[in-house]
C-alpha cells in the first residue's frame, strides 16, 4: 500500500494541552490518518522525547508514519520521518543522516523552484500552502489550488496541500492532485476523542 497518501495529521500543543495528545491522536490514526506529524515549537527536549516516543509505538500499532516537525536529532534518535520548513536546516544533510527510508517532507510554499530543489535534495514529499485561511499559521504565504495541477504535472513525488483544509474543500484539493492533505484544526479542534475519529474518517473516505 502507498502510504503516502490519505490525510496526514499534524499535532498543536495548544489544542492538545491537558492530556488530549494520546487520545486524539489515536482517535486519529483509528479513523484512518496515514501519516501523523509531531508539530511542538516548545524547548522542553526531555519532555517532547517523551510525548514523540509515545507517538512512535501508537503509528506502529497503527500502522501509520510519524514525521518530526523541525528537529533533525529527534528523528534520528527515534529513527523516524522529518518535516523541514525553508529555515529549518539542510534537506540534503537530513537525508545523509537519516538514511534512504525515513520519509522526509519539505515546505515548499507557493514555488514550484522549492520543490525542484527539495526533490534534487532527496525529499519523500513536497508541501504546498497554505491554501485557505488557516487560525494555526495565518501568515503562512498563501498558494492557489492551480499549483496543485502544475505540481502533480511536473513533480513524481506525493504533493501534500496544508493551510485551512476542512473536509469542505478537501475534495478541490484531491481533484487537483493533492496526494495528501495535512490537517491541524479541522481535525485536533474537535471537542471529543470520538468526534477527533469521525472526521478523520470522513477525511480518510475522500480517499478512497
Ligand atoms: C506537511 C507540512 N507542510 C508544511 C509545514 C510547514 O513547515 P514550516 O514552514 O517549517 O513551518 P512550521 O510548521 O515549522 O511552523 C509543515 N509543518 N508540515
Ligand atoms: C504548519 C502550517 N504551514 C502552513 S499552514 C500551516 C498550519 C496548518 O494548520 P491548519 O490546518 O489549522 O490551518
Ligand atoms: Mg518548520
Amino acid at each position: 500500500m502507498n502510504t503516502l497518501r490519505g490525510l496526514y495529521a499534524i499535532t498543536d500543543s495548544q489544542l492538545l494541552e491537558g492530556g488530549k495528545l494520546l487520545p486524539y491522536v489515536e482517535a486519529a490514526l483509528q479513523g484512518g490518518a496515514r501519516l501523523l506529524q509531531y508539530r511542538d515549537k516548545s524547548t522542553d527536549a526531555a519532555r517532547r522525547f517523551d510525548e514523540a516516543s509515545a507517538l512512535a509505538e501508537l503509528c506502529a500499532r497503527h500502522g501509520a508514519t510519524l514525521i518530526i516537525n523541525d528537529d533533525l536529532e529527534l528523528a534520528a534518535r527515534l529513527g523516524v520521518g522529518l518535516h523541514l520548513g525553508q529555515g529549518d536546516g539542510s534537506l540534503s544533510a537530513a537525508r545523509q543522516r537519516l538514511g534512504d527510508d525515513p520519509v522526509i517532507g519539505a515546505t515548499c510554499h507557493a514555488q514550484l523552484e522549492l520543490a525542484e530543489r527539495a526533490v534534487a535534495e532527496g525529499a519523500s514529499y513536497i508541501a504546498f500552502g497554505r491554501f485557505f485561511n488557516s487560525n494555526t499559521k495565518p501568515g503562512a504565504p498563501a498558494a492557489t489550488p492551480e499549483l496543485l495541477d502544475q505540481a502533480a504535472m511536473r513533480f513524481a513525488l506525493p504533493v501534500v496541500a496544508i493551510g485551512g483544509v476542512t473536509l469542505d474543500n478537501a475534495p478541490g484539493l484531491i481533484a487537483r492532485g493533492a496526494s495528501l492533505v495535512a490537517v491541524i484544526h479541522a481535525l485536533f479542534g474537535a471537542d471529543s476523542a470520538a468526534e477527533v475519529e469521525r472526521r478523520a474518517r470522513a477525511f480518510s473516505a475522500l480517499f478512497t
